[in-house]
């Protein structure tokens, strides 16, 4: 589903490189529950949003669903992305002056989907998220587990093939955080891959692949062996 073929991502800040990611090869299957975890600055976050295509590797292959991505234009990107990609961060990003079933509502308007679909497909990840007596409430009125269900609502709502999630439970309580992990391993249950960024060792462990990141490299990559 995802081949990556010696990707590099160089920042340059003042006069000294930073290799983000140093050729970076790996092949990730449909269906597949990935963690990565590795010190902060190793590069996790810019894998996930080469993989998210919301940043451009300097050099190597990505290919998606055998679609090279390389030489795309935004248009393109976007395109894919919204059809193929379920992102969730840790701060939410949820637009504030927006409610819950607009902020669900806001990828679809800008792919272009129609109003009575947006609105079908809006209600379904609303009760799939336990949160339909909340779709009339902006941001700050929910709670952060309410916010990040949202965040998660408007992931899904157009059945991505992948979700990946930057620290999704980073702000929440142990409470809040468990529930999301539960409705994030549902969907990979569902046949939705998945990824996850971590720091929580608890949470990188529960995945059946876990990669570990140093300097720019994935110096490990272990599956669970069966029972
Ligand atoms: N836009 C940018 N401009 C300059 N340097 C950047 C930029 N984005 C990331 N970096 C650098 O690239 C390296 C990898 O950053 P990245 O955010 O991917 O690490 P991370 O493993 O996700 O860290 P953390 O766990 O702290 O979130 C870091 O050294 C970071 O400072």
């Amino acid at each position: 589903m995802i081949k990556l073929i010696d990707i590099c991502k160089t920042f340059v800040l003042g006069d000294q490189p930073i290799n983000a990611l140093d050729k970076i090869n790996l092949d990730i299957h449909s269906g597949e529950y990935l963690s990565v975890m590795g010190p902060s600055g190793s590069g996790k976050s810019t894998l996930l949003n080469v993989l998210g295509l919301l940043d451009s590797p300097d050099s190597g292959q990505y290919l998606l669903d055998g679609i090279d991505t390389k030489n795309r234009s935004e248009a393109e990107l976007a395109k894919l992305r919204s059809e193929k990609i379920g992102f969730v961060f840790q701060a939410y990003h949820l637009v504030p002056r927006l409610n819950s079933r607009e902020n669900i509502e806001l990828p679809m308007m800008l792919a272009g989907v129609n109003a009575k679909q947006r609105r079908q497909l809006s209600t379904v990840a609303l009760e799939r998220l336990g949160i339909a007596d909340r779709a009339l409430h902006l941001p700050n009125q929910l709670s952060g587990g309410q916010r990040q269900r949202v965040a998660l609502a408007r992931a899904i709502v157009r059945k991505p093939e992948i979700v990946l999630a930057d620290e999704p439970t980073g702000n929440l309580d142990s409470r809040s955080g468990k529930e999301v992990v539960d409705l994030l391993e549902q969907l990979n249950n569902e046949g939705i891959t998945l990824m996850v960024v971590t720091h929580d060792s608890e949470l990188g462990a529960r995945a059946k692949r876990q990669l570990q990141m140093v300097d720019g490299n994935i110096v490990q990559d272990k599956r669970h062996e069966p029972c």
